[in-house]
């Protein structure tokens, strides 16, 4: 499967890492952004082919991943109009509607929308996908293989519910990072060294997260269990109860998907 990546930022790179050499070779992987290191980086750290602007590379793959940010989207579709035939195009971008997408390339239905996120680079990655009618099934099949290339994959009926999905797991893996760094401060501030904050916090998220996927027992069943009568969990989420924090946990990951709404509207237009 020869696939094209048109922009190579953070989410590009880890898509690639996690597919090259596994779905494809490296070398039927080509990479196109208008950032020189970005280009080199991917070349020196993959083996990708690479190139400063769309070209016949992009036009003789069977797949083309958008992967710019969605105010560089409609730019994109118009540089790509000219070389789309049967491509099955891929967008990754938050926000942006396959309708527009679609609009934005002279028509072309060939395209599944959708939500990945950064553990793809190690193959751990979660990725919720919809598609438009236009897309066979030989090319739903094609963008289910490469985003479970890289981890797990959600199909979508209501591409409304994407905005969701981005709120939980494509921004999720950097509330985890927060809530990380938030613990390893709190290690240092009460004495640990940062190496051993860094690990306890976070052998803690592996460990926990593990125990979470593999359980058949609710999460809460498993939270009660750490949180023994008057100790010292109890002490903890009393204290994070009266902060609030999950309601602001829940405010927050709302505020997410509108902003990826807002995203559709402000860069979906025209
Ligand atoms: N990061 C994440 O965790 C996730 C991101 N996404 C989505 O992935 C998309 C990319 O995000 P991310 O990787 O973080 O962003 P980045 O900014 O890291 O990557 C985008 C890349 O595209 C380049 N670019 C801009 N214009 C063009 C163009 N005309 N042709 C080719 N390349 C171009 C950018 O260059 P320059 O920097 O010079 O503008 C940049 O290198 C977004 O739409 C985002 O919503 C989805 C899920 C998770
Ligand atoms: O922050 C963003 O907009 C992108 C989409 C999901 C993760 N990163």
């Amino acid at each position: 499967m020869k696939i094209s990546f048109i922009g190579g930022g953070n989410m590009a790179s880890a898509l690639i890492g996690g597919l090259a050499g596994k779905l494809t070779d490296a070398g039927n992987i080509h990479v196109v952004d208008i950032n020189a290191d970005a280009l080199q980086r991917l070349h020196d750290q993959f083996g990708v082919t690479t190139a400063f602007e769309i070209d016949a590379a992009v036009a003789s793959s069977d797949v083309i991943v958008l992967a710019v940010k969605p105010q560089q989207m409609k730019e994109v579709a118009a540089q790509l109009q000219p070389h789309i035939g049967k491509q099955l195009v891929l967008s990754i971008a938050a926000g942006i509607r396959a309708a527009d997408l679609s609009r934005w390339l002279n028509g072309h239905a060939a395209i599944v929308r959708t939500m990945p996120n950064t553990p793809a680079l190690i193959g751990k990655g979660i990725t919720g996908m919809v598609k438009l009618a236009g897309v066979s099934e030989a090319q739903s099949a094609a963008a289910d293989a490469i985003m479970r290339a890289v981890g797990a994959t959600v199909w979508l009926s209501d591409e409304a519910l994407i905005d969701p999905v981005t709120a939980v797991s494509g921004s999720g893996p950097a509330y985890v990072f927060y809530f990380i760094e938030a613990m390893q401060q709190a290690a240092q501030e009460m004495g640990l060294s940062a190496e051993q904050g860094s690990e306890l916090a976070t052998a803690t998220f592996v460990g926990a997260s593990q125990l979470a996927a593999q359980s058949h027992e609710p999460v809460a069943t498993l939270r009660e269990r750490v949180t023994s009568k008057g100790g010292t969990t109890y002490a903890a989420l009393t204290s994070m109860e009266a902060s609030g924090v999950k309601e602001a946990i829940i405010r927050a990951m709302k505020s997410a998907a509108e902003r990826g709404r807002q995203l559709g509207e402000e860069f979906g237009k025209d």
